[in-house]
Order: C-alpha cells, then structure tokens, then sequence
C-alpha cells in the first residue's frame, strides 16, 4: 500500500515512518510512505501557499494554485490516488473507517494549515477525516494518526491476531495486560494466566473484557454481538457478582 502525505511542514510529518512497526513495513516494502512539500508547487519566486481571505476575516487561507500544480504533476506521475483532508469538519475516524482507508491501494493525505484551504480545492478531495471535535493548527498530527492507524490494518504490517483481538475490534476494551515478574511490591499476577489453561485465560480475558466495557463505556457494551464464549464469560461474571 502506498500513503503520501502533502504537507508545508514535510519534517514535522517524517517521523512517523522512521519507528516501530511501521518503519519495519516500509523496510519489508509491505507500506511505501512518500512525503510532499507543498511549498514546492507554488510557481511564484516567494513560494507562497497562503493568502488574505476574499470577505475579510481573521487570519489567512491556503492558496488553491499550489495544490491544482500538485495534482497534475501527482496524478500524471502516480496515478489518481484515493484523497483524504484531515479537517475539524471530515467524518471522526473510527477502526472501521481505517479499514476501509486501508483498503486502497494509494491513499494521499492532505494537510491544511492556517484557517482553512481554498473551497476549490475540495475537487480533488474524496473524503474528509477528523480525529476528533477539536481544532488543530495543522493537519499534520491528524495524518499522522491516520498512517498509524491504517497501517496496523494492511495485512502484514502486525500480526493479524493483534488486530482481530483488537479492544475496538470487536467493540469491547481490552483486558488486563502481565508480564514478568509475577509479583511486584506484593502484586501479583492472576493465577489463571500462569495456569497454561489457554480456554481457563480466554475465558478470563473475556470476561475482564466485558466487566470492563460495561463499567467504561456500556454505549459499546450494548452495540456489542455477544459470542459463544461470551455467553460463558458473562454467566462466569454473573456468578462471580452474585458470589
Ligand atoms: C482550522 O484548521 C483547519 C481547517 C481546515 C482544514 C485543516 C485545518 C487544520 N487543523 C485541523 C485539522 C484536523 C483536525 C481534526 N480534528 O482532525 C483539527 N484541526
């Protein structure tokens, strides 16, 4: 899967490819990341991408040519990618919009800055995202988030029973991590983990799972389509209550 980014702020963005799983899928060739200076499509001496807004106002707008000049180098060199905008006004990501993102096989992301970007420029645009309802100076974190996220979901970027066990997933929270060592300042780790039990530790999982997002967030509890085992983990945790 190929992802660029177009960006004034092209080193803010570079990191995001430089660690972890992302940067092994890079290296493996599973992900291409290409980062894009806008400001190198601006054909005035200046390089200006940004501009006084027509009808007045605080604050300035980002230019429309910049990006027309991006477009027909880009799709003449590349191939019309799949277009996204992070924007405070876009769809509010979730895993399932990030499965679909993942889908494509070539996804731009589009970063504004300053108040906003020219309305033309919304020609190109397939579908606006957002991270949430807060305004940003930039849409630089906001693709960031949305390589990250994508990317867990291109097959073989994680380990495929990472995401299937995924909290958001299967819309419960996630349960209670351990590691070594099996007791910290008197803190030990649930005997069912250390059992070797695999059905015993799944059921546990689930069950904590369960406890957890029904306490947390009951808004997921109640979408949630409950399976076999969690049929047995909730009349587990009905017992346990009632005990
Ligand atoms: C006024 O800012 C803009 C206006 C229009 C586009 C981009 C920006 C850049 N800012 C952003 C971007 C994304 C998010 C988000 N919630 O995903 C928040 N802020």
């Amino acid at each position: 899967m190929r992802i660029s980014i177009l960006t004034i702020f092209p080193d803010f963005v570079r990191v995001v490819k430089e660690y972890g799983v992302v940067s092994q899928a890079v290296e493996n060739g599973i992900l291409e990341i290409e980062i894009f200076n806008l400001r190198d499509f601006a054909k005035d001496k200046h390089k200006t991408v940004d501009d006084y807004p027509y009808g007045g106002g605080p604050g300035m707008v980002m230019k429309p040519a910049p990006f027309f000049e991006f477009f027909k180098f880009y799709n003449e060199t590349y191939g019309k990618p799949y277009v996204v905008l992070t924007s405070p006004q876009g769809d509010v990501l979730n895993n399932s919009i990030a499965r679909e993102l993942a889908s494509k096989d070539h996804l731009l992301i589009i970063c504004g800055r300053y108040e906003g970007i020219d309305e033309r420029v919304m020609k190109f645009v397939d579908r606006e995202i957002s991270i949430g309802d807060y305004v940003l100076t930039g849409g630089e974190l906001p693709a960031m988030v949305i390589v990250d996220v994508v990317s867990r979901f291109v097959p073989g970027v994680v380990d495929e029973e990472s995401v299937k066990n995924d909290s958001f997933y299967n819309d419960l929270l996630d349960h209670p991590h351990y590691t070594r060592p099996r007791v910290i300042e008197d803190m030990r780790v649930p005997e069912v983990l250390i059992s070797g039990n695999h059905e015993e530790v799944e059921l546990w999982r689930r069950k904590e799972s369960l406890k957890k997002t029904m306490l947390k967030r009951p808004d997921l509890f109640m979408k949630h389509q409950f399976d076999e085992i969690d049929k047995r983990a909730l009349l587990s945790l009905f017992r346990e209550l009632m005990a």
